[in-house]
């Protein structure tokens, strides 16, 4: 299971869960990457704990203001992005583009959506995988593996249907090792969370848990 936590634009110091997700991941040998503001991504990077963007645009080098750009943050240290979310909804053409200025730059992929219907659509753009998370669980305390685990086996067999090589991630109110086992055995491959980790009081000992599931 691949664990990422996206920092959102939350208040917390991104070096410190940076710091904790890079030693908890050494410690427990799990996969934990973090995805911080892309303003933060090289400073994140530079802990050396796995570092994604939450966003790159579909565009490449250019007369293009505002545009977070794949290659600039790839250059930055991320290893990923993240493309759309329900809180950063993007057109499908976008998604496309983003997918592929991602591919250029040698970042990894994954696509969110809302449902399992999105998540066939997004695996038909071929990235490395999408997650899915129901919005109305988002920032909540139920782990949507608990809430509404049709959804995750729905998302996994919509995915497989369209590209069995796309993983299928889930998300929204994961906050403890068993939630993310729960999702493990829905056929997740991997967990998205962000206010479990980064509201946590103590996101280090949050992350122990969470990986105390796998
Ligand atoms: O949106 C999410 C991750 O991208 C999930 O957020 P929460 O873990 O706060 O529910």
């Amino acid at each position: 299971m691949f664990i990422l936590v996206n920092l959102k634009a939350y208040p917390c110091d991104p070096i410190d869960v940076a710091t904790a997700a890079r030693d908890v991941a050494e410690a427990s040998g799990a996969r934990i990457a973090v995805s911080p503001q892309a303003a933060d991504v090289a400073r994140v990077a530079d802990t050396g704990v796995e570092t994604w963007a939450q966003h790159v645009s579909p565009n490449a080098h250019g007369s293009h203001t505002g545009s977070t750009l794949a290659e600039a943050v790839a250059d930055n240290g991320a290893e990923g992005t993240l493309i759309n979310h329900s809180e950063n909804r993007l057109k499908l053409a976008d998604v496309d583009g983003s997918v592929r200025a991602a591919e250029r730059a040698d970042l990894e992929t994954i696509v969110c959506a809302n449902n399992p219907a999105q998540v066939g659509a997004a695996a038909a753009l071929g990235p490395d995988a999408v997650a899915v998370e129901p919005p109305e669980l988002i920032g909540g305390d139920v782990s949507v593996s608990t809430a509404d685990p049709g959804i995750v086996e729905d998302a996994v067999a919509a995915a497989d249907a369209v590209d069995p090589a796309v993983d299928v991630f889930c998300g929204a109110g994961v906050s403890t090792g068993e939630d993310v086992a729960a999702a493990a055995d829905l056929g997740a491959s991997g967990i998205l969370l962000a206010s479990g980790v980064a509201k946590a009081d103590d996101p280090r000992a949050a992350l122990e848990d969470l990986v105390s599931g796998l």
